[in-house]
C-alpha cells in the first residue's frame, strides 16, 4: 500500500503532498478540480501506466516546465518517477535501469472507472488491454514479450506496405512474433483460468441473482502460433496486413450463455465490468500473495444502492482503497469506508 503521495507540475497541479492511512482516502469535488489526477498519479507512480493516455507530455501541468515529478513511500519503498523527455526513475535513492527494473518490485493495482463498461461494449482492444495489465503485474516476461511484439508488428507492417516486400526481413520479424507471441497467448490463456471463476462469483454476489458470467479466451491465432501464421501467409501479403497473432485476440464475454455486448442489459453490463475487476483483484492477490490497491474512480456515485453495497462488501477488508466521488450523499449512508481519510479537491488544491 502507499504511504504517502508528492507531485510536481503533474496534470492541474503544481505541487500535491499527501499522507494515506491504510485503510485509503476519498476525495470529493465538482467536476474538473483534479480528483481523477490523483488516481492517475498513483497509477504512473506504482505500474509507469495511464489508463488515460499514453503520452507523458499530457500528464505535464500545461504552462510549466518541461515535465513532472511523482514520488512517494509504496509497499515501503521510495519510488521516484521524473519526466523530462525521458523518464528518469528511483527506487530508495537508486536509479533504475528502465522501466523493467522499477516495475520488478512494483505493487499491485486495480484501477475501476466507469470507461470500464468498455471493455463489455467496446472493441477488443479494451479487453487485451485489461489482460496485459494484469499480465504485466503477475506473468514474468510479459512486460517485455509485448512491447517486443509490438515492435516487430509495426516493423512488419511496415515492410508489408513495401511495393517491394523484402521476404526475408518479414520472415524475422514473424519469428519475433511467433516467439513473444506465444509467451503472450500462454500467459493470457493462464490469467483466463485464474480470472474465469472469480469473475463468475464477483457477478452473482454484486447482481444479486444467479447470473452465469462465462469469459472465454480466443486467440486469433489458434493454438499453434506458427502454423497459423503460414496457413494466413498468402492473404497477409496480398492484403498488406498482418492479421494473425495476440494483437487480434479477444475475451468474449457471456451472461447466461449469451454474448454480454449484445444481449445484457445496461444494468448487467455495469456488473460485468465490476466482476472483471473485482477478479481482476482476486487474481493478483492469488498470484502475488498480497492484496493490491484499489484505485476507485467516480464509480460508488453512479451504482443503485444495492449494487453499491454489495461491491463495498466484495472489496477486501484490508486493502487500501483511493475512492472519488462527485456526490457526497452516497457516502454517508456507506459503512465500510471507516478510517479512510476525506479530502476536497477543488482546481487542483487539496484541503
Ligand atoms: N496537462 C494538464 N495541465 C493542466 N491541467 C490539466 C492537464 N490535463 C488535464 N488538466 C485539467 O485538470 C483538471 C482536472 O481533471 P481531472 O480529470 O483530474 O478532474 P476530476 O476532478 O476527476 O473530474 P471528473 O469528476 O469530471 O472526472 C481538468 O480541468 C483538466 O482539464
Amino acid at each position: 500500500m502507499l504511504r504517502t503521495l508528492r507531485a510536481v507540475d503533474f496534470r492541474c497541479f503544481s505541487g500535491l503532498s499527501l499522507e494515506i492511512p491504510a485503510a485509503g482516502a476519498v476525495f470529493t469535488g465538482d467536476n474538473a478540480q483534479g480528483k481523477t489526477s490523483i488516481l492517475e498519479a498513483v497509477c504512473m507512480l506504482v505500474r509507469l501506466h495511464s489508463p488515460r493516455t499514453r503520452r507523458m507530455p499530457a500528464m505535464t501541468r500545461m504552462g510549466s516546465g518541461s515535465g513532472f515529478g511523482i514520488a512517494g513511500e509504496a509497499w515501503e519503498m521510495e519510488r521516484r518517477v521524473r519526466w523530462q523527455g525521458g523518464l528518469d526513475l528511483m527506487v530508495d535513492g537508486e536509479p533504475r535501469e528502465g522501466p523493467g527494473t522499477y516495475l520488478a518490485d512494483g505493487g499491485l493495482l486495480v484501477w475501476m472507472g466507469n470507461e470500464d463498461l468498455d471493455l463489455v461494449r467496446g472493441s477488443a482492444e479494451g479487453r487485451r488491454r485489461y489482460l496485459d495489465f494484469i499480465g504485466s503485474q503477475i506473468e514474468p516476461g510479459y512486460r517485455t514479450a509485448l512491447a517486443r511484439y509490438r515492435r516487430a508488428l509495426k516493423a512488419k507492417n511496415l515492410l508489408l506496405k513495401d511495393p517491394r516486400p523484402r521476404e526475408e526481413e518479414i520472415r524475422s520479424y514473424e519469428e519475433v512474433m511467433i516467439a513473444d507471441g506465444s509467451l503472450l497467448v500462454d500467459s493470457r490463456a493462464r490469467m483466463v483460468s485464474l480470472l474465469s471463476p472469480r469473475a463468475s462469483a464477483s457477478q452473482q454476489q454484486v447482481s444479486g441473482k444467479d447470473e452465469a458470467l462465462g469469459l472465454e479466451y480466443r486467440p486469433a491465432g489458434g493454438a499453434d502460433l506458427r502454423a497459423a501464421m503460414e496457413q494466413a501467409r498468402e492473404r497477409e501479403r496480398r492484403q498488406r496486413q498482418s492479421f494473425v497473432g495476440p494483437h487480434r485476440d479477444d475475451l468474449l464475454l457471456t451472461v447466461n450463455g449469451l454474448s454480454a455486448a449484445e444481449f445484457a442489459s445496461e444494468g448487467q453490463q455495469r456488473t460485468v465490468a465490476l466482476a472483471l475487476k473485482l477478479a481482476q483483484g482476486e487474481a493478483l492477490a492469488a498470484a502475488r500473495g498480497s492484496l493490491p490497491v484499489y484505485l476507485i474512480d467516480d464509480v460508488f456515485g453512479e451504482l443503485d444502492p444495492g449494487r453499491r453495497n454489495a461491491v463495498l462488501h466484495a472489496l477486501p477488508a484490508h486493502a487500501q482503497k483511493w475512492i472519488t466521488t462527485t456526490h457526497l450523499g452516497w457516502l454517508e449512508e456507506s459503512h465500510g469506508l471507516g478510517g479512510m481519510n476525506r479530502y476536497t479537491v477543488k482546481a487542483g488544491e487539496i484541503s
